[in-house]
């Protein structure tokens, strides 16, 4: 049962590949289970075209630890981006500039720092793309796309989402079935985008509740309103700029 996922999942990459003209896949590999499923479909896609790119930014030493037995286990090709100066640059410039205009508001710090993590990623991910012709393969599952959870033109800025009819739980199977090593498959989904982060403590609730409702199976109303809260407020994520009407002047 779920070799025919994988085996469709492959051949939809294969085909993506073909239709686009290009010579193969590329996605960030955190060290999270997302990233390890995805990394090893497109090496099934394209044993010889893909590559798994580490990208730490003041990531701690055992994200980076599990990113590289991901790539040890499925034997693809990788490279390393150490992006921890670039962010650090980048933000304390605009830090430095809104600070002298006094409106850097330190409330929105935390998300601001690490939404750009997600934006630098994606910067890297597009270059190595444009770099080696290959498409950029995103790594949203059903409960983070519905819910919004992941940063616009971040990790959410990418040519191709494979897993997202997939819930949390059945990308966990996926990665089961393709035997991925079990400390991966056995740690808390994380964004690692600040210290201690983990995506349910964020969410305010939990993967299994999401892929509940995302199977119409009922679920406590104190989460069906955060989800279906959540879901609202993230649209925007899941469409194209707005553009407005042609106006008749
Ligand atoms: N109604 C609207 N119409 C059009 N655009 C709208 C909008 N409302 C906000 N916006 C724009 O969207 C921006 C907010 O969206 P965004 O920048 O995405 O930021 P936001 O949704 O606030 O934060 C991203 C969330 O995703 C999480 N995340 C990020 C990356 C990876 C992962 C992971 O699981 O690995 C999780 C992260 O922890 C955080 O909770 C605003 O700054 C504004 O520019
Ligand atoms: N340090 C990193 N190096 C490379 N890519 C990264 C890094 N951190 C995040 N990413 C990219 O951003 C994506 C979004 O992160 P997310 O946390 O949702 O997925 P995950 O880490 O694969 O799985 P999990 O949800 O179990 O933590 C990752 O799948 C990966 O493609
Ligand atoms: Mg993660």
């Amino acid at each position: 049962m779920m070799q025919a996922h994988v085996d469709a999942i492959v051949e939809w990459l294969q085909q993506k590949v073909e239709e686009a003209n290009v010579d193969g896949l590329l996605v960030g590999v955190s060290g999270g289970i997302d990233s390890a499923v995805v990394a090893n479909l497109i090496k099934l896609a394209c044993p010889e075209h893909s590559l798994g790119v580490i990208m730490p930014c003041k990531s701690n030493p055992s994200d980076k630890n599990h990113a590289q037995r991901v790539i040890d286990a499925c034997g693809i090709d990788h490279v390393t981006v150490d992006l921890t100066k670039t962010h650090e640059t980048m933000f304390s410039e605009i830090k430095k500039q809104l600070q002298s205009k006094q409106t850097f508001n330190n409330e929105q710090e935390q998300l601001a720092d690490a939404n750009l993590r997600a934006r630098l990623r994606m910067s890297t991910l597009y270059t190595l793309a444009t770099n080696y012709r290959y498409l950029v393969v995103g790594t949203d599952n059903a409960a983070e796309w519905y819910t919004g959870y992941f940063t616009k033109y971040g990790d959410g800025g990418v040519d191709l989402v494979p897993l997202v009819n997939y819930t949390k739980g059945e990308v966990s199977a996926m990665a089961r079935h393709l035997k991925l090593p079990a400390e991966i498959i056995d740690k808390k989904p994380s964004a690692g985008l600040w210290e201690g982060q983990t995506d349910e403590n964020e969410m305010g609730t939990t993967y299994n509740i999401i892929d509940k409702h995302l199977k119409g199976e009922p679920i406590p109303d104190k989460d069906r309103e955060i989800i279906e809260s959540l879901h609202r407020r993230s649209a925007h994520k899941r469409q194209l700029a707005a553009a407005p009407p042609v106006f008749e002047v």
